[in-house]
């Protein structure tokens, strides 16, 4: 039986060298370290010559520590060598020149900044452990305030959820028809879900979220407005069918919102619900907001023509100023309200995915 050589993958961190080599059902493996930086190889094994007994040598840059961790697996050996010195190498070997059977490990390979990132990410996550766990012993009403948040989002969860499966399932049946008995069908339940969203602004204030206090209450007095004045108090616009959007638009984004912190409550992550409460607000909230806009619209007319909530004007007896007036203003409010939650939602999915990113490179 011919001695070849293996082919050997490496990648480095500032504490560790990794070692993936070729050699798949590898047997009687003998892996060793000589005078500190020279480790030595040999195993039997299927490799690019086939199934032969496959051994290599290498003379590490610096001198690592004596144990070795290593995994056979079907199809490759894995070695991991921690270095004496943590410090970044700038070759593997102490020759110069590299040898023929290695080659940078691109699956795990990473610069000396990127390993730094890392390196920092995981002493950030070290502390944020640290931190959770002080939190758990300091504070004896976690369990409850997780149990009542954990509540509250699975009630809000029912309840949009509720909303959207039964305006889908009437969309397909009723088709374009289903839009116009949107608030007949769903509004009890909409009241439901929208008076018990006054707990979004309540839980920051008694700092059981870490939400913004600003877009939350921006988020909920935004939505009651439309809910309540202008579709609760205006029959004409109940059999609307922009009711049919604005309802869709809110539920859309709720289903998917609530289990994230249901989740969260559970400290557990779902990667796609994760993905879809922070990227799904992107074509959401212009598509609510213009909706939610647009029944604003519709509904001047009618407080012209009604003339409810108009201001009685002193001195000009039977006059008086439309409420219409007062929407008009709160169209503007809306889109700087759009412009406030929109940064505050980009902000918070840049630091969802910032942490992200350094916790998988
Ligand atoms: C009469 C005067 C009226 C004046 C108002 C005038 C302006 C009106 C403007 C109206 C515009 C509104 C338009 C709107 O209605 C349109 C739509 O909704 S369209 C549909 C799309 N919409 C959306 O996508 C928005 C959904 N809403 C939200 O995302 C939130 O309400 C918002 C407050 C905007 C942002 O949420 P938050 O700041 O909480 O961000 P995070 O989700 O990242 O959470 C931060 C951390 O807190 C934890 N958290 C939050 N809530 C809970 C909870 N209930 N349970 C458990 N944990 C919670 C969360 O896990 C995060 O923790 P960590 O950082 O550790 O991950």
């Amino acid at each position: 039986m011919q001695i070849l050589t293996p082919h050997v993958y490496w990648a480095q961190r500032h504490a560790e060298i990794f070692l993936r080599v070729e050699l798949s059902d590898a047997k009687n493996l003998d892996i060793s370290l000589h005078q500190n930086n020279t480790l030595h190889f040999r195993a039997l094994g299927h490799g690019a010559k086939g199934d032969n007994e496959y051994k290599f040598s290498l003379e590490f840059l610096e001198p690592v520590k004596p144990e070795i961790d290593h995994r056979s697996t079907q199809r490759q050996v894995d070695i991991k060598i921690r270095k004496q010195r943590e410090r970044w190498w700038d070759r593997l070997t102490l020759q110069e020149k590299k040898p023929l059977f290695l080659a940078p490990d691109f699956d795990r390979w990473l610069d000396e900044s990127d390993a730094e990132t890392e390196l920092q990410a995981q002493e950030e996550q070290k502390i944020s452990k640290i931190n959770v766990e002080s939190r758990v012993r300091e504070d004896p009403y976690l369990g409850l305030k997780k149990g009542y948040l954990f509540m509250y989002n699975l009630v809000q969860f029912l309840g949009f959820s509720w909303i959207f499966v039964n305006m889908t399932v009437r969309l397909f049946i009723l088709g374009q028809d289903s839009f116009y008995d949107t608030f007949h069908t769903t509004a009890d339940m909409m009241y439901f879900c929208q008076i018990l969203a006054v707990f979004e602004v309540v839980n920051p204030l008694l700092g059981l979220v870490k939400t913004g206090l600003y877009p939350a209450m921006i988020q909920v007095a935004g939505r009651n407005v439309v809910l309540f004045v202008i579709f609760g108090c205006l029959e004409e616009m109940q059999s609307k069918p922009i009711v049919f959007f604005v309802f869709y638009a809110w539920s859309s984004i709720e289903i998917f919102r609530y289990p994230f912190y249901m989740l969260a409550c559970i400290s557990t992550e779902w990667k796609l619900l994760t993905w879809l409460r922070y990227n799904l607000w992107i074509p959401l909230y212009p598509l609510g907001v213009i909706s939610e806009a647009v029944a604003v619209i519709q509904s001047l007319p009618i407080f012209d023509e009604t003339r409810l909530f108009s201001l009685p004007l002193p001195g000009f007896s039977g006059r008086s100023v439309s409420f219409s007036y007062t929407l008009q203003i709160y169209l503007v409010l809306m889109f700087l309200g759009l412009f406030v939650n929109f940064r505050h939602l980009y902000k918070q999915r840049q630091r969802r995915y910032r942490c992200r990113k350094r916790k998988t490179h």
